[in-house]
């Protein structure tokens, strides 16, 4: 079953067309690595999906109750902000709002096991606002898994982590896809996406301008359509290594 299907997705902002006729479908256990460049469409993308902004065509997830959409899918934009100053446990804690139900020990669990995922114990009881950038993204991701959905929107994830935390960010996102998530992640390190993403789609020109295995997407045709560049690719035992040129 698919956990994401956007069907013809149209985006129009400020009379200017940003999305056009775009097709998608995600299914569990796939890590997506959204592609493309600035202003391709790639938050627009998302938005849309969610129904958070307006749009022409099919999303299925637009389509839920907001309840239900709360329960399929967990959102990081691209923006960081937090709003309070509260706790990094509290904060990852807004993530269990959609479960209203659920029993202490449940939210309990899931909290825990998000800021473990993240490596953030030592922060569990500073206050969000106070932290370093990339701790705040990394405490904003911990409340995203909090909310134990199914399918996980990341609008550029590991933008201002550090090499170490991008790595460990990017693993723990292959994992969840391999438990059976789905992930669908804007990421602009081409050699990071190659390395982690169990598939690429490239946005170029508000349409998908290829989408498949990261070799497939990631030709140099379709890197210098997109972006304008050429690449050179080095295969290495962890994977390509890509440097724009
Ligand atoms: N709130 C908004 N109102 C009007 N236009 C917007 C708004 N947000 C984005 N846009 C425009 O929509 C287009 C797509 O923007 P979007 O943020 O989706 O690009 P992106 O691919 O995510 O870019 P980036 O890699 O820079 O994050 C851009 O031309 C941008 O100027």
């Amino acid at each position: 079953m698919s956990l994401l299907t956007l069907e013809n997705l149209s985006v129009t902002r400020r009379n200017r067309p940003v999305l056009r006729g775009v097709s998608l479908s995600v299914e569990p256990g796939e890590f997506v690595g959204l592609l493309g460049p600035n202003g391709a469409g790639k938050s627009t993308l998302m938005e849309a999906a969610l129904g958070l902004i307006p749009f022409v065509g099919r999303s299925n997830l637009a389509a839920l109750s907001a309840r239900d959409r709360a329960h399929r899918a967990a959102y990081l934009p691209q923006s960081r902000e937090i709003a309070w100053p509260i706790s990094v446990e509290n904060l990852v804690a807004l993530g269990r709002i959609p479960w209203p139900g659920a029993s202490g020990a449940e939210d309990r669990a899931a909290i825990d096991a998000a800021i473990s995922r993240m490596g953030l114990e030592p922060f569990r009881a500073r206050t969000a606002t106070r932290l370093s950038g990339g701790e705040q993204g990394r405490a904003l991701i911990a409340r995203a898994l909090a909310q134990e959905t199914p399918l996980l929107l990341a609008d550029e994830p590991v933008a201002g982590l550090d090499p170490a935390q991008q790595l460990a960010c990017l693993r723990l996102f292959r994992a969840l896809a391999g438990e059976g998530h789905c992930i669908l992640a804007s990421i602009h390190d081409l050699g990071l996406a190659a390395r982690f993403c169990t598939r690429l789609v490239l946005l170029a020109g508000g349409e998908v301008l290829a989408d498949g295995a990261p070799g497939e997407v990631l030709t140099a045709e379709n890197l210098s359509r997109a972006f304008g560049i050429s690449v050179h690719r080095i295969d290495t035992p962890h994977g390509p290594a890509i440097l724009p040129i």
